[in-house]
């Protein structure tokens, strides 16, 4: 293999000698055994364990280059020099517990080779791992062009992991706030997302190097866990825990399936691991492009977010596959799949954010619905209460009562009758709007309640009112003559409470009414 300024890519084919990895190896004297040797295996790809490859280079001329044996899972890694002369020099070790030569996220340990005259010689390079996920080939790239495309491969994979895990974080806080599942169950969706690809980019490894157990496998056996719960979050997103029928529970059916799956991968060889969780994301992305698109026929407006996440997710899962089986050779398929996956995170936050959404509006609408009264669109009883409770200043109540809407309802109908609720709550709400508020607190009574501000007192406040009454009466009589309006006003300084004070509207209220009806009588 000729070394040039060019990237120089050598495929895995026949390239590995698979080697006895149940002791720790005399690489030097594995170089020597196998020097001659030619019976390379064809690919290291779907196998586990040792491998030992020689790499005849030459070089025309002097210069820095990146080895960078591409495996993406290594326990150990050794590289040794072998010069023309036959001596052989250690030249790096790039097992997963050494510090790294250098900082090259998604499975990208790199060692460097300096030659420093024109040389012919063997590398040789020495890789053990539970499991080869990719054809292990082996990438040789002058200085300039390694630093320049780990300077963009580390960038990207930091901000999409950053970008996974600040989304989490987002989720935690609203979880909570709320104590709603769905966002706990997001948090867990993106969150664990996030961690396993950390961990599988090698980010374990550079924050923790010294830790005893090798944490770029740590991805896979989170994996299930991050389906589980993005299967629950999808249950919990379009509410199918209130709907009845059966198959609205397969979602939840799933996730437990990948929960359990996942404590059981605790106790299996990665190679099982592996499969098994790539058979699970597999299973997941039609999952949800089904639910995704069922919602989405259903024009529930949560389903387009969900349904773009996870087709962006699924085409670069395409993408990674075929990578995978080589039928199409495209770069960086692990950095691929982050990135969709940090687009499918933004998505999942924001339809859990048109989720909180729905229960803001549901939740504004009960509220509402219980304070409001429907006929009149006027405050209830309660919302009077609550208004009474709340008082600060002076204030002074009046109650009114409808006259003769019996005999409305008798005479002109029910609905006329209602037409006349309607239109005296409209008038009370005009009159009073700069003053006050209006409530319906029975039939055809209500209540009306202002409060003294710095531009009136209670004497001209009470004025005011009785002038304003008075017009609402004269606007009554004029579209329904035999009605009209009772009523009677209080202040704060009459009694000792609000009910007080409501009490003795009331009384001055019927006395008004009674002149009213007498007035009728003598006038019949
Ligand atoms: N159309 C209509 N009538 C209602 C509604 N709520 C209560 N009423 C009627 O209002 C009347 C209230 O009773 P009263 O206060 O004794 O009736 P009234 O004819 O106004 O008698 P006075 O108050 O003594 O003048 C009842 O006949 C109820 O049917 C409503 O929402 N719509």
């Amino acid at each position: 293999h000729e070394l040039t300024s060019e990237k120089r890519v050598i495929q895995d084919d026949a390239l590995w000698h698979l080697v006895d990895d149940n002791k720790t190896p005399d690489i030097t004297q594995l170089i020597k055994q196998y020097n001659q040797s030619s019976n390379a295996i064809s690919s290291l790809l779907g196998r586990s364990g040792a491998a030992l490859a020689k790499l005849p280079i030459t070089a025309m001329q002097a210069g820095n280059w990146y080895v960078m044996p591409v495996a993406n899972f290594v326990d150990q890694g050794h590289a040794y020099w072998q010069d023309e002369l036959g001596n052989i020099k250690q030249l790096a070790d790039f097992s997963q517990f050494q510090q790294p030569q250098s900082v090259v996220l998604m499975h990208g340990q790199a060692f460097k080779l300096t030659l420093k005259k024109p040389s012919t010689g063997n590398l040789w390079i020495y890789i053990k791992a539970k499991h080869y996920p990719t054809p292990a080939h082996i990438a040789v790239v002058p200085e300039s062009q390694f630093i320049a495309s780990s300077f963009v491969v580390n960038s990207l994979s930091i901000v999409t992991i950053t970008v996974m895990l600040m989304l989490a974080i987002m989720a935690l806080i609203l979880f909570i706030k709320t104590r709603y599942k769905v966002a706990a169950f997001c948090f867990g969706y993106v969150g664990l997302h996030g961690l396993g690809w950390a961990m599988a980019a090698g980010l374990g490894q550079i924050i923790y190097p010294m830790s005893p157990v090798n944490t770029s496998y740590a991805g896979m056996y989170l994996f299930p866990f991050a389906i589980g719960c993005a299967s629950y979050f999808a249950y919990y997103l379009f509410n199918f825990n209130r709907l009845k029928p059966i198959k609205n529970r397969l979602l939840v059916y799933y996730a437990n399936i990948a929960l359990l799956l996942g404590v059981g991968m605790l106790f299996l060889p990665f190679t099982w691991v592996f499969y098994l969780s790539h058979l699970l994301a597999s299973i997941w992305v039609w999952v949800s492009l089904f639910v995704g698109y069922k919602m989405l026929s259903l024009q529930d407006f949560r389903a387009k977010y969900f349904f773009t996440g996870n087709l962006v997710y699924s085409l670069s899962l395409v993408y990674y596959m075929l990578s995978h089986f080589t039928a199409f050779d495209g770069p960086s398929p692990e950095l691929v799949v982050m990135l969709a996956l940090s687009i499918d995170c933004v998505c999942i936050v924001m339809s859990l954010s048109e989720w909180l959404r729905l229960k803001q509006q549901e939740f504004n609408h009960v509220m509402h619905q219980s304070r409001f009264d429907a006929l009149t669109g006027v405050g209830n009883r309660l919302l009077l209460n609550e208004k009474l409770a709340d008082l600060q200043n002076k204030y002074l109540v009046v109650f009114i009562d409808c006259d003769s809407i019996k005999q409305l309802n008798d005479q002109l109908g029910h609905a006329q009758g209602d037409q006349f609720l309607i239109y005296v709550a409209d008038l009370m709400q005009q009159q009073l709007a700069d003053l006050g508020q209006v409530f319906r607190t029975g039939g055809d009574e209500f209540i009306g309640l202002c409060e003294v501000n710095q531009g009136n007192d209670l004497v001209s406040l009470k004025w005011n009112i009785e002038k304003r009454l008075q017009e609402i009466n004269i606007q009554v009589k004029q579209r329904w003559p035999a009605s009209g309006i009772s009523y009677g006003i209080a202040t704060s300084e009459e009694g000792k409470s609000a009910s007080q004070c409501l009490s003795i509207a009331d009384s001055r209220m019927y006395e008004v009414k009674s002149q009213h009806k007498a007035q009728a009588t003598s006038e019949v």
